[in-house]
């Protein structure tokens, strides 16, 4: 049998603008308020000529994607990431007949103000909230919009109250176990609420509390039972939320052996190890809710 030459077909594809990073202040009289976004428009829809036959009558450039999220900013304001990227969305799928589905994606950076006694009374000034980022992504398919919030880059430690036994051991097994160690990770979670109906600020906070509180107060026998309280602990606290997927890499704090200078390590020494980490994912889901959140490709 002999094989004729292969067609090529179109798959999946969606376009638009990555990365407009938009800053809207909000003035108070001598009181501002700061929103600071990095907002991704991606649109998928009736877009195969554009690919097959260079004809571009559906396209709404990437650049018009762009202006559209700086003229919103101004005409809408931004009352939250969860607001803005519904509002986008919407947008796009009802305004363009061949656009089927937009998803937006935001990532906000939190601002907290600066209280200094001596400022007078304006409140202008801001400091850059760590690394932290607050994340929405809305799918909008014309039906409805889909809402998954998220934060990045939340860095928190446990000093003790965390063992590691009992694991397997192989030929190439070399970790101690141990009864006290530092447990710290970075969490980067995402969860999908059941409707747009939402606080979206208030569900916000009050997960990131709830992920707090249960990274505070699980005593830790692996960094996998920490994350599957973390996130039971929001779906069991947040009604609205359907499931929450965790990404959490294990920031490694290794005892540094200190008898070659003739000191005893009493768990008070550690070598804080950048890389490589171990890398704990897993979906918690409310019994019954299917997973949608999809998993992250392997890092970087
Ligand atoms: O909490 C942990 N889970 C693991 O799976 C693991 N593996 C490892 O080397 N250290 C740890 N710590």
């Amino acid at each position: 049998m002999t094989a004729g030459p292969r067609r090529a077909v179109l798959g999946q594809n969606q376009y638009g603008k990555a990365e407009t990073r938009v800053v809207r202040i909000t003035r108070e009289g001598t009181t501002h308020h700061i929103k600071d976004l990095n907002v991704s428009v991606a649109l998928s829809g009736d877009m195969d000529d554009v690919h097959l036959t260079g004809s571009n009558a559906n396209v709404l450039t990437t650049d018009a994607t762009k202006n559209t999220v700086f003229a919103f900013a101004k005409e809408h304001g931004v009352a939250s990431a969860e607001e803005f990227a519904l509002r986008l969305a919407r947008h796009f799928v009802t305004s363009q007949e061949p656009i089927r589905s937009a998803r937006i994606h935001v990532e906000e950076y939190v601002w907290d103000r600066i209280e200094a006694p001596d400022a007078g009374p304006a409140r202008h000034s801001f400091v850059r909230a760590g690394r932290e980022a607050r994340t929405a992504e809305v799918v909008h398919d014309g039906a409805g919009g889909e809402v998954v919030s998220g934060l990045t880059g939340l860095v928190v430690l446990n000093s003790t109250a965390s063992e590691f036994h009992g694991y397997v051991k192989d030929r190439y097994t070399t970790l101690p176990e141990t009864r006290d160690r530092v447990l710290a990770t970075e969490v980067n979670a995402r969860w999908r609420y059941a409707g747009t109906d939402v606080d979206w600020d208030a569900a916000h906070a009050l997960a990131r509390e709830q992920l707090l509180h249960a990274f505070a107060g699980t005593y830790s026998y692996s960094l996998q039972q920490t994350l599957y309280a973390m996130g039971a602990r929001v779906v069991e606290r947040l009604p609205d939320v359907e499931e929450i997927r965790l990404s959490l890499p294990n920031k490694h704090h290794f005892l540094v052996d200190l008898e070659p200078f003739g000191l005893e390590n009493d768990n008070e020494v550690y070598h804080a190890a950048d890389r490589p980490y171990g890398l704990i994912e897993a979906t918690v889901l409310r019994d019954g809710a299917q997973p949608r959140i999809p998993v992250e490709p392997a890092r970087p």
